[in-house]
């Protein structure tokens, strides 16, 4: 093949006019001479740009795999004829290529030219590609505002930025990879949603032959920019810019890694995308980086975060502002400030019992169990006090041969950019040391890429009647994940009561970095502000 854009040989007939099949003729991509626009000559006497044939416009056509080497181009035409008007019609066109290999590099060229996805070597081919789906499951799932919003967000460089700086995160992707090389050392890779690429970039160092960097927004060409200006490494990544719902790849992929965490773990909603391309990409026995993560959750109680909630619905308790009385609103207010869940870094002493966790195995579940999450909550409380809601955070594993790496989010660890997940209880409970804490935390994933949060919380009848089962006390919350209130420039000190004090002696609260800790979702370290507080996705 003399051009990856070139294709001799090929034979081709228009199956919507039933025209008689052109056998040795050229397909060649391009831009039209006309117009500027992508589009695909096919010419029978071989000079593309003298005598077309039949000129596919790309923009408006799809490609389907008939067989090894046969494709369908569907495409809309529009026929012209005087005195009438532009009537435009379906076309259907196949083409014969002469290999497999011919008729993989036709349908990634296809693809580039109509997507202008990005190839990771100057003329190096993908040795397939085609587009599937008129409408991906993505599609049919998320709203397209959403979409539009969420792929333009992380099309912007100072977005990725923020999650390059949060030395954590980064840092343990980094370390994982590293230390386990075996794991990459030749193998084929997919990074799923690669960003500004730096993970593909990570898996290239640790030897990977190949990888595949699958980026849906703008990012894509950052991303090659970046793959590019690193030619040692770049020369074994391919950047395609697409959803990894709709991208084809050439060959199936030893590993997957990813960076598909959000608030919560699952807020954005890219888990699933996760979850698609494993069941699209990933060859059996393929290893997944991460391959699990916990969502930890541990009743908390926080006065302070509490009175601030309250107090800022106060405005509308105000029965004379300029002359009209706010407070018909008060109520509402009040519960809107409640459905906002809390992002900051909290002490984990504020906990008033030793967590609990939900485990996400995405090497085995199925897409569909993210749509609803449901998680019955049982904790004892270790101190007397006012419960404020439910503290959540999450981690990830590697699993790497080699090495074991969780990447946390836990309270006092070192912070992350995805701080931790508080959801406040409009009416608090009162609990005894002692005193059982039961519930139900029910996520509720919405096409908005995010879920509603469903929160019940209640203290079992303590002391005389208990044995009778009674329940004395029940809160409910309903709280939007996408409309988080970040609370990150608040102080943080707190003024510990005596009994948050003696529970400060619980062994499995105490952040000394056990074991038992690490198990139980918390871990040891320092509360730092490492990261910026540019946090309205993630
Ligand atoms: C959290 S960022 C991680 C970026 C990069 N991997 C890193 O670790 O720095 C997630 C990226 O995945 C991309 N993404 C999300 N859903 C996607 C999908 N369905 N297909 C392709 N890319 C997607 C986003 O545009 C975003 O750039």
């Amino acid at each position: 093949m003399a051009s990856p854009d070139l294709f001799q040989n090929v034979t081709f007939c228009d199956v919507s006019t039933a025209a008689p099949a052109a056998e040795g003729a050229t397909a060649a991509f391009g831009l039209s001479a006309a117009t500027g626009a992508p589009r695909l000559s096919l010419v029978k006497s071989g000079k593309p740009e003298v005598e077309p044939t039949v000129e596919v416009h790309l923009s408006d056509a799809q490609i389907f795999k008939l067989g090894p080497t046969e494709w369908l181009c569907v495409c809309d035409a529009s026929e012209a004829k005087p005195g009438v008007e532009e009537k435009s019609f379906s076309r259907a066109i196949k083409v014969v290529l002469r290999t497999e290999a011919e008729s993989k590099a036709f349908s990634l060229a296809f693809q580039r030219w109509k997507h202008q996805v990005i190839s990771g070597k100057a003329g190096e081919l993908l040795e397939n590609g085609s587009i599937i789906a008129s409408k991906s499951k993505f599609d049919t799932k998320i709203e397209a505002s959403s979409a539009k919003m969420y792929f333009h967000y992380y099309g912007q460089l100072l977005h990725q930025q923020n999650m390059l700086q949060d030395f954590v995160r980064t840092g343990t992707y980094y370390a994982a990879v590293m230390e386990n090389r075996s794991d990459f050392e030749g193998r084929v890779v997919v990074d799923v949603g690669a960003g500004s690429g730096i993970l593909s970039l990570f898996a290239a160092q640790a030897g990977a032959r190949h990888v595949y960097a699958v980026e849906a927004s703008e990012m894509a060409e950052h991303a090659q920019r970046l793959i590019s200006g690193n030619p040692s490494l770049g020369q074994r990544i391919t950047v395609i810019k697409g959803k990894v719902e709709e991208v084809e790849l050439p060959e199936k992929a030893d590993i997957l890694i990813s960076e598909p965490m959000g608030t919560l773990l699952v807020n954005e909603r890219m888990l699933e995308s996760y979850v698609i391309a494993r069941d699209r990409f990933l060859a059996p026995d393929g290893k997944m980086f991460p391959s699990t993560g916990r969502i930890h959750m541990a009743p908390f109680s926080d006065e302070y975060l509490y009175v601030e909630m309250a107090n800022k619905a106060l405005f509308w308790q105000q029965h004379n502002f300029f002359g009209v009385d706010l407070t018909p609103l008060h109520s509402s207010a009040f519960q809107g400030y409640f459905s906002q869940p809390v992002v900051d870094a909290f002490d984990p002493r504020l906990l008033i019992s030793p967590p609990t966790h939900h485990t996400l195995d995405f090497t085995s579940m199925k897409e569909e169990e993210l749509y609803e999450i449901d998680i019955p909550l049982s904790f004892v409380a270790s101190v007397g006090t006012r419960v404020h809601g439910l503290a959540c955070w999450f981690d990830v594993l590697f699993g790497g041969s080699t090495v074991q790496r969780w990447l946390t989010t836990a309270p006092g660890s070192p912070t992350t950019h995805w701080y931790q997940l508080r959801c406040v209880l409009s009416q608090p409970l009162y609990v005894m040391a002692g005193q059982e804490i039961t519930g139900r935390l029910h996520l509720v994933a919405h096409s908005s890429q995010s879920y509603t949060i469903y929160l019940t919380m209640s203290a079992k009848m303590w002391g005389v009647g208990a044995e009778q089962g009674g329940i004395l006390q029940t809160s409910t919350g309903k709280l939007e994940l996408k409309e988080p209130y970040y609370r990150l420039s608040q102080p943080q000190s707190y003024v510990l009561s005596q009994d948050q004090q003696q529970q400060q002696q619980l062994p499995s609260l105490q952040p000394q970095g056990s074991e038992q800790q690490m198990q139980e979702g918390l871990s040891p370290g320092i509360t730092i502000d490492q990261v910026d507080q540019d946090c309205s996705l993630h």
